[in-house]
């Protein structure tokens, strides 16, 4: 990669005071028509972004008023079509260091009858052709015309490289096995001029040396990616071009396949950083429902690949790798399987309890807006999870990477309103179990109306004794209890029960963001939270008992009414 970087390096211009608009390139791109205004967007947009400073785009009228309204900052000539003049082409060109000819050109037979003109024109300036999409297409039936031209790039996908092999060849190609001897054998038999074979693998060669561009670009092949490339390309090949000699380019690479290389890593790089920040969509097991999801990292670690994903509407602390077998691909099959499992787990649940679910499978999303009126608060972002416990994730971790920190905490005082705002929340692991009851008790709340008895049965304050009892041979802190004796609340914690303290944890995390603890001291604390969350798993039988809801009583007004 060292290699490839200096390479590209060398064929880009250092930047100087001293020069002037248009020196870092002025690049033409023929295409445009009506059904296609994107395809010469993406590629004059693209030649912009890597640094050339004027791009002239040639369409057809019809194309042109909508590309002028994509971006003010191409310069936009509907001269092509019926009243097409190689004067008013050759005019432009003058001024140009490459063009690029093909994207979204079209392949009306008459409205490709100027090529040739202009193709002639562009040779007999000697400047960078680069010849992608229609412009390949034309040059099936007309090689000829590039022929021995050197400073032609040709950008094919692997189709337009088939078809320009058999036209050339002669032979159809039944297969599309090696790329590599036929990609030499076509830019050979072409005179030299430089191929871009586009795939997984990008094959650079001019017939005699040949290069491969391996960056690991993304697995989604949506159109416009050829157009970004054979854009980019425009200005790198002017570049190289502008750099000659002093690019010092290893033996036999020409200044057209430094370009080509420079273009395809771009390319395949910028798909990358694509995909990497959204991710593919799939579906995702989480317990026994499968839930829309995005996969955002993938780690191959001993050859088991695991996927990180972030379920979609959801908050992000539900975010975790799962294996392969939870995954699933997001097409209608699997969708129509989520539907159908949300309709088993509703009629389950409903057979067991007599309780009625809301919405898709209670599938509560954040988007679906703000909380309703009565419904508790902590559940409102809380997916559900599987109701039965499961071992593997019963115990609560405590690592200094759960608690995830904008920066240290030395200077409160020097803290802006941005950094106040933009804290991450400190995340706090809330048992598997604990997080079924808490679907309980939204259940419980939301769809069965009920009420939670006041004073609890077992009280706040009953609990945090317990744990004081439990952990005092060990010296345990007790979280919780000093807050709400400092707080002077003790009298709710007189009142309210083992549900409303666990309530209380999921927005804890979000709370702890904003004190001034060092972190250190928020990892103790964390610690204890978790060690306290584990002591509520064990105890879970007497502090969250079903009998602490109770009916509304009726009320007497409605009843009048
Ligand atoms: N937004 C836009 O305006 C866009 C316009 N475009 C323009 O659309 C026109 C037609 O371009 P097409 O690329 O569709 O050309 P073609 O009409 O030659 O279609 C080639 C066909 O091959 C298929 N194909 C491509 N890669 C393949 C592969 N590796 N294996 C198997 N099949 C494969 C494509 O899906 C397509 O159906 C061009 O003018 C092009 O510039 C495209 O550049 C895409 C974006
Ligand atoms: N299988 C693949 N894996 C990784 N990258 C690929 C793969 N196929 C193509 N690419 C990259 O995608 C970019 C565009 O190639 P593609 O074959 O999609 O062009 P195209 O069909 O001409 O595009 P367009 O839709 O713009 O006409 C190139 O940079 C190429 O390296």
């Amino acid at each position: 990669m060292s290699s490839v970087r200096s390479i590209i390096k060398s064929i880009i211009p250092p930047l100087s005071w001293e020069s002037y608009k248009g020196q870092a390139g002025r690049i033409g791109v023929v295409g445009g028509s009506e059904n296609y205004t994107g395809a010469p967007y993406y590629a004059g947009i693209s030649a912009l972004r890597v640094g050339c400073d004027l791009v002239h785009v040639f369409c057809y009228p019809n194309a042109a008023t909508v590309i002028k309204s994509y971006s003010p900052e191409l310069i936009v000539h509907p001269i092509l079509g019926p009243l097409f003049t190689g004067d008013s082409f050759r005019l432009w060109l003058q001024r140009l260091h490459s063009v690029v000819i093909g994207p979204g050109l079209g392949r009306e037979p008459t409205l490709l009858n100027p090529m040739a003109d202009m193709i002639q024109a562009a040779k007999a300036q000697d400047i960078p052709i680069i010849f992608d999409a229609d412009g390949l297409y034309y040059l099936e039936q007309h090689w000829h015309l590039i022929r021995g031209y050197t400073k032609a790039i040709l950008t094919p996908n692997i189709v337009e490289f088939s078809r320009l092999v058999e036209w050339v060849s002669g032979h159809p190609t039944p297969t599309l096995e090696n790329v590599h001897d036929k990609a030499m054998s076509l830019a050979a038999a072409l005179g030299n001029v430089t191929l871009v074979c586009k795939g997984h693998k990008d094959v650079i060669t001019n017939g005699v040396e040949i290069i491969m561009c391996e960056e690991p670009g993304s697995p989604r092949r949506c159109g416009g990616q050829g157009d970004l490339l054979s854009g980019s390309l425009g200005t790198f090949a002017h570049w190289a071009e502008q750099m000659g000699n002093s690019s010092q380019l290893p033996d036999r690479m020409t200044g057209s396949m430094a370009a080509a290389l420079a273009a395809c890593c771009l390319t395949r790089e910028c798909n990358r950083l694509a995909f990497a920040e959204h991710g593919e969509k799939v579906l995702c097991f989480h317990g026994p429902l499968i839930y829309e999801a995005k996969c955002l990292k993938i780690s191959g670690k001993d050859k088991i690949p695991k996927y990180y994903v972030h379920y979609a509407g959801w908050n992000k602390n539900w975010d975790e790798w799962v294996n392969e077998t939870r995954m699933l691909k997001h097409n209608e099959a699997n969708l129509q399987k989520q539907r159908d499992l949300i309709r088993q787990h509703e009629a389950q649940i409903k057979s067991k309890k007599g309780l009625k679910l809301p919405t898709v499978g209670g599938v509560k999303r954040k988007s679906e807006g703000a909380r309703k009126e009565g419904e508790p608060e902590h559940l409102s972002n809380t997916p559900l999870r599987e109701v039965e416990p499961s071992p593997s994730t019963a115990s609560a971790t405590t690592s200094s990477s759960a608690i995830k920190r904008k920066r240290p905490r030395s200077d409160a005082t020097m803290e802006s309103e941005e950094e106040y705002v933009s804290k991450v929340e400190v995340k706090i692991k809330i048992p598997d179990e604990l997080k079924a009851i808490l679907v309980e008790d939204l259940l419980s709340i939301t769809v069965n109306h009920k009420l939670v008895l006041l004073p609890a049965k077992v009280t706040v304050k009953k609990i945090l004794e317990d744990y004081v009892k439990a952990k005092s041979s060990a010296k345990a802190t007790t979280p919780g209890k000093s807050l709400l004796e400092k707080g002077g609340h003790e009298n709710l914690a007189e009142v309210f029960g083992g549900i409303h303290l666990l309530r209380l944890f999921v927005k804890l995390g979000g709370y702890l963001a904003y004190t001034q603890l060092n972190e250190s001291q928020m990892q103790h604390l964390v610690s204890c939270l978790h060690e306290f969350l584990r002591f509520l798993v064990k105890n879970a039988g007497t502090y969250f008992q079903k009998d602490a809801y109770i009916s509304p009583a009726p009320d007497p007004k409605k009843k009048s009414a």
